[in-house]
């Protein structure tokens, strides 16, 4: 039987991220190796072209499972029927541009966005954001989208968890998929709060055996924390290759569940558990079944983490606060 095409809508397609993403998309790794999809590219009309060419190089790749490729600078027809909508493009931060100004550029871009997905997407569709700052964008989205169940807005923090899972690994001498269980909370931002409390290494607690509260405060949190900087300071241009794996990592895993014994970290709109006010955009532990995915309940919060934890999440509840001043939710 010939499954109907899963209409996948990418933002700043002709942007680094995305000529690392689509050829993936393309591919099967991001809904499966059974599943043709139709790609929608949404670009801004200088960004045109370059789509144009990266469109010209994924044909030449003869996808057996790629039906068809459409460019645009409307976000109507972008997410017209869109099932998956990976919101990559945003408004980089520039010289001398504060956090307002980085927050009401970035509104310009997804608070239309969020209302064509609003009236144009499938009722299935779900929605990544990747642009940064990826969680409040993503809250600007949603508030746009009141069509749209709320849950659908998810924001990326699935490049910390794998960055932790690396640095983890490094430290304990373990295979990255001996690791399980850990968790990013908060915002994908320098306050995030990678959590191995709850992880484990080979089926042993990842504190226990790690052993050094020092490492893990001075070492591996700032590390995994402030990897996006030292990527760019080390490349000369923001992670790009580890982003796209992320974005495919995260649809995927969300689509198609999270192993047994296993979670994965997303950031998703509060329901008020673990202290995270209401409606927020943050990164919880979550299991994923048939497209749905759970907050993991029931997890003993230390001192060390509470403290944390309420840092990154007072970050989300002031840009909330800022974008709710600026009228953009
Ligand atoms: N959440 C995460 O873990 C990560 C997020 N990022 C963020 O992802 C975003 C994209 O990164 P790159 O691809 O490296 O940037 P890039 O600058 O190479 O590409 C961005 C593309 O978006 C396009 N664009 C701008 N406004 C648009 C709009 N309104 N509609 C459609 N397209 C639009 C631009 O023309 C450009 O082609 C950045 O905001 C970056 O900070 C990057 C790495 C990790
Ligand atoms: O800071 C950036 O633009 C890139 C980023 O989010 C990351 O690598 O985590």
């Amino acid at each position: 039987m010939t499954r109907t095409p899963v209409n996948v809508t990418v933002t700043g397609a002709a942007g680094q991220i995305g000529y690392a993403l689509l050829f993936r998309i393309a591919s099967g790794h991001l809904l499966g190796p059974d599943v043709p999809v139709n790609l929608r590219l949404l670009e801004i009309p200088q960004g045109l072209k370059a789509a144009e060419g990266t469109a010209m190089e994924l044909d030449d790749c003869a996808f057996p499972l790629l039906r068809g490729i459409e460019i645009t600078d409307d976000a109507n027809k972008a997410f017209d029927g869109a099932n998956v909508a990976l919101l990559v493009g945003a408004r980089p931060r520039t010289k001398g541009m504060e956090r307002g100004d980085l927050l009401s550029a970035n509104g310009g871009i997804f608070k239309p966005q969020g209302k064509a997905i609003n009236d144009n997407a499938a009722d299935d569709i779900k929605v990544l954001v990747v642009g940064n700052p990826a969680n409040t964008n993503a809250l600007i989205a949603q508030a746009a989208a009141p069509d749209v169940p709320a849950e659908r807005f998810t924001a990326m923090t699935r490049l910390d968890h794998n960055r932790a899972i690396s640095q983890l690994a490094a430290k304990t001498g373990a295979a990255v998929s001996d690791i399980k269980k850990l968790t990013i909370w908060g915002n994908h931002s320098a306050t995030q709060y990678p959590d191995i409390f709850h992880a484990e290494v080979a089926g042993k607690n990842a504190a226990e055996l790690v052993n050094d509260e020092a490492w893990l405060a001075d070492t591996f949190i700032p590390t995994v924390a402030k990897r996006g900087a030292a990527i760019i300071e080390a490349r000369g241009a923001s992670s790009a290759a580890s982003a796209a794996n992320a974005a495919i990592d995260h649809v995927h895993t969300w689509v198609n569940g999270t192993a047994a014994g296993d979670w994965t970290s997303m950031g998703i709109p509060s329901d008020g558990s673990y202290g995270v006010p209401e409606g927020i955009i943050s990164s919880f532990p979550v299991t994923t079944k048939d497209g749905k995915y759970e907050i993991v309940q029931g997890l003993d919060i230390n001192e060390f983490s509470r403290a944390r934890i309420d840092a990154s999440v007072k970050e989300l509840t002031e840009e909330r606060d800022a974008v709710r001043e600026l009228g953009l939710i």
